[in-house]
């Protein structure tokens, strides 16, 4: 059966690019099955019922910052299944304002963006259209939608939503900062995480006991063995409560990222394994200390036990 995969979209959004990039590498981008959905815990939700087999959704913006449907919707409460994720893909972003005929900016009265995407244009559409006012769209590609069905006079969109409505391009390469990249996710139910390439990430959801260092204490469980955290997050769970997000580089079945989340386990409320995946090339960092070799350390404690030394 050829695996369905759902995405945030309508189609033509920066998601299904990322998805296409991850299909790619898969070897799967003529054969999968493609569906899109309105947005990512909608993705998550699909995932978890079993009408996708995988699902694609944004996580984090390196000018906004994370994702917050997406961080709350990948923790699962009492008694849903847990997702995981298997691929990342990182994508720079930057984007098209089109219009549904050629106009002067100063006609522009009503720009159409997704909350998202307004955040990291505010300056240049100040800059482009100094008399418009920014209107909220669901998505990327449907701001092209709202622009094509007459609800604003322009759309912040990607490439590919204007010419699937067939707008007039007025700028292109819109961005406030010209280094902005988002990280999405490639999410599927629980299973094996994909063999350890090397350069791998590992991400976890703690629910840590509400006592002085406790987050600390969990931070520390990687950094004593030496494994470097890439992001740390929070999520408010109720008033002055607090979910945290940690990513490690390393992989799971490497023994060092095991043994720290096996003493996690041991130490918090709980622990949600959301996967251990390959770093996206663009991402990939050559200069973190190199974790200690636990292998030999483990052999010793072997022959210890079984009374060779
Ligand atoms: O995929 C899209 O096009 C989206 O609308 C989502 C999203 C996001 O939520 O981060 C994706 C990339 C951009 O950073 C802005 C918006």
């Amino acid at each position: 059966m050829v695996p369905v995969y759902a995405y945030f979209g309508p189609a033509g959004t920066f998601t299904e690019m990322a998805l296409d990039a991850v299909l790619r590498r898969r070897g799967e981008a003529s054969t999968a099955t493609k569906i899109a959905v309105s947005n990512p815990p909608a993705v998550i939700d699909l995932i978890r019922s079993g009408g996708a087999d995988f699902g694609c959704v944004p996580i984090e913006s390196s000018l906004e910052g994370a994702v917050p449907a997406t961080m709350d919707a990948l923790s699962p409460s009492a008694g849903l299944p847990r997702v995981q994720a298997y691929a990342e893909a990182a994508l720079d972003i930057s984007f098209t304002v089109a219009a549904a005929t050629p106009m002067d900016p100063a006609d522009v009265r009503t720009v159409a963006a997704y909350p998202v995407a307004a955040g990291q244009v505010r300056r240049s559409i100040e800059e482009l259209f100094p008399r418009a006012e920014v209107v909220v769209a669901t998505s990327n590609s449907g701001a092209a939608r709202d622009v094509a069905e007459g609800r604003a006079d322009a759309a912040v969109t990607t490439a590919a939503a204007a010419r699937m409505h067939e707008l007039a391009t007025l700028a292109d390469g819109v961005a406030d900062s010209d280094d902005a990249v988002t990280r999405f996710l490639l999410l599927g139910p629980a299973g094996p995480p994909p063999e350890p390439t090397g350069a791998d990430r590992t991400s976890v959801i703690l629910d840590l006991p509400n006592t002085p260092g406790s987050l600390v204490a969990a931070m520390n469980e990687f950094a004593m063995r030496g494994i470097d955290l890439t992001r740390i997050e929070s999520r408010p769970v109720g008033p002055g409560q607090y979910r945290f997000y940690l990513d490690a580089r390393g992989h799971v079945r490497d023994a060092a990222v095991g043994e720290a989340l096996r003493a996690l386990h041991r130490s918090a409320e709980r622990v949600v394994f959301l996967g251990s995946w390959p770093v996206d090339p663009q991402l990939a960092v050559t200069t973190a200390a190199t974790p200690p070799d636990h292998t030999e350390s483990r052999e010793w404690f072997h022959r210890l036990l079984s009374g060779e030394l």
